[in-house]
């Protein structure tokens, strides 16, 4: 849900019910006519506002999320979502560099910025949540966030789409913990758990910041007596300062869980995390620019990915046919690249005479493999074995746009 501010020339109290905010106090209503109109139409309920004493011409606006700010006819330009701060924001920009997409800020206090390579697109910094919540409201287009964010923000609304499900960082899963000691010494999995004796006379107390997928969690899992303590960070400490039993959290070493005398147990896992590309449906559909970025991002994105973990190898290998060699070549389990080995004659000039009596063979080896390799190659000839990153290996088709095309009945 977002709140915007919207500068209103009077106030009138109203005798609604009281402001939804408990530091805000009661709804003033505001008559229509008197609404200063934004800049396109939109239904919004005026929840509270300020004081007149106070801010005589501000009011809180909880703006309803299918109804975007600025109508997406209105608005021509691709708005791309990216975090602004925390763990995702800087290995974000790093992905987006290899893609040779780098994002131009001006200074990292500036929220709006560029990728020159991509026109009639702005790229906003905002948190994750925002991002996911921005684009359910229809401010973003398209966005990065974590798979975690997505799921709890998203709230399971089918005008989000998922564009790209492995980014391939900020890999981390949402889990249920408790102390590893005290009357949870041999309580191992959620089962046990959730039979322990002790939550008919009392609620079993949850500490998490996800109030949407906790809830449902615990619920699934046949906890009826529960409550949850709300707070956004450290909730690893709560068990130990007495605000509650277990905790929901993101786990990604342990190290946090374990510093603090808490364990994971079996069957708590909410969900498995990483960093995803994510897009409002309705601007893919009704967008053409939405899409042509969105196609390029995606196709450098799974490119680069499918590329990132292979290197290429080139080498020279004596031999008297392309065949011939080819043959050496494949008969080696780690050498057999991607589509089999490229091979090209290398011209040599003795005595007056050009002979083909080497072969340059190319391949992609995956990174982990890549000393194997160098001794296959050697073994069967191989020599001037030359090693270079890649960048990219784009396919015929990109895998993930022929889905999303085939997912939005495009
Ligand atoms: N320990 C972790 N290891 C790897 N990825 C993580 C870890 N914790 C969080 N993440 C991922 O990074 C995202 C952002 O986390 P980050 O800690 O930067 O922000 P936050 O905790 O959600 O917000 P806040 O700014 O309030 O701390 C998470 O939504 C998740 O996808
Ligand atoms: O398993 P680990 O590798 O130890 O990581 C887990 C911790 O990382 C995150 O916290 P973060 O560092 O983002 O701090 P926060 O609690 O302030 O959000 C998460 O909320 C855990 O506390
Ligand atoms: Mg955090």
């Amino acid at each position: 849900m977002s709140l915007s501010l919207l500068h209103l020339p009077s106030l009138q109290k109203c005798s609604s019910p009281l402001s939804p905010y408990p530091s805000l106090p009661p709804c003033f209503h505001v008559p229509c006519s008197e609404r200063r109109k934004p800049r396109a139409i939109w239904s919004t309920s005026i929840s509270c506002c300020f004081p007149q004493q106070l801010q005589q011409s501000v009011v809180v606006v909880e703006r309803n999320a299918t109804s975007p700010s600025v109508l997406l006819s209105e608005r021509k330009v691709v708005r791309f979502g990216l975090p602004s701060k925390g763990r995702m924001a800087a290995d974000t920009l790093d992905l987006l560099k290899d893609c040779q997409l780098l994002v131009k800020q001006v200074n990292p206090r500036q929220y709006v910025a560029e990728i020159p390579q991509l026109s009639n697109l702005e790229v906003w910094f905002q948190r994750p949540k925002d991002i996911v919540r921005k684009l359910l409201a229809g401010d973003l287009d398209l966005g990065i966030v974590g798979f975690d964010t997505f799921s709890e923000y998203g709230l399971g609304n089918e005008d989000l789409i998922i564009v790209h499900n492995a980014l391939g960082y900020g890999d981390c899963r949402l889990s249920l913990a408790i102390p590893n000691h005290g009357i949870f010494e041999s309580i191992n999995s959620v089962r046990e758990l959730s039979q322990m004796p002790q939550w008919t006379a009392k609620p079993l107390r949850v500490a998490t910041g996800f109030t949407h997928l906790g809830p449902k969690f615990m619920k699934d899992n046949g906890f009826l007596n529960v409550t949850f303590s709300i707070a956004d960070g450290a909730l690893e400490a709560a068990p130990a300062m007495g605000i509650a039993d277990a905790i929901l959290d993101l786990v990604s070493s342990g190290t946090t869980l374990k510093e603090n005398n808490l364990k994971e147990i079996e069957g708590g896992v909410l969900l498995e995390s990483q960093a995803i590309l994510v897009a409002r449906k309705k601007s893919l559909i009704e967008q053409k620019d939405v899409r042509d970025r969105t196609k390029e991002i995606l196709e450098r994105l799974e490119a680069h990915l499918r590329a990132v973990d292979q290197f290429t190898v080139t080498a020279h290998m004596r031999g008297s046919s392309a065949e011939e060699v080819a043959g050496r070549v494949r008969s080696q389990p780690s050498l057999s690249g991607l589509e089999g080995p490229t091979i090209s004659p290398v011209f040599s000039k003795h005595n007056g005479k050009v002979t083909p009596d080497y072969h340059a063979i190319v391949i992609c080896v995956p990174k982990k493999a890549l000393y194997k390799s160098v001794q296959q190659l050697r073994e069967i000839g191989g020599s001037g074995v030359l090693v270079s990153p890649l960048t990219y290996i784009f396919e015929e088709v990109t895998p993930r746009w022929k889905e999303l095309l085939l997912k939005l009945q495009l």
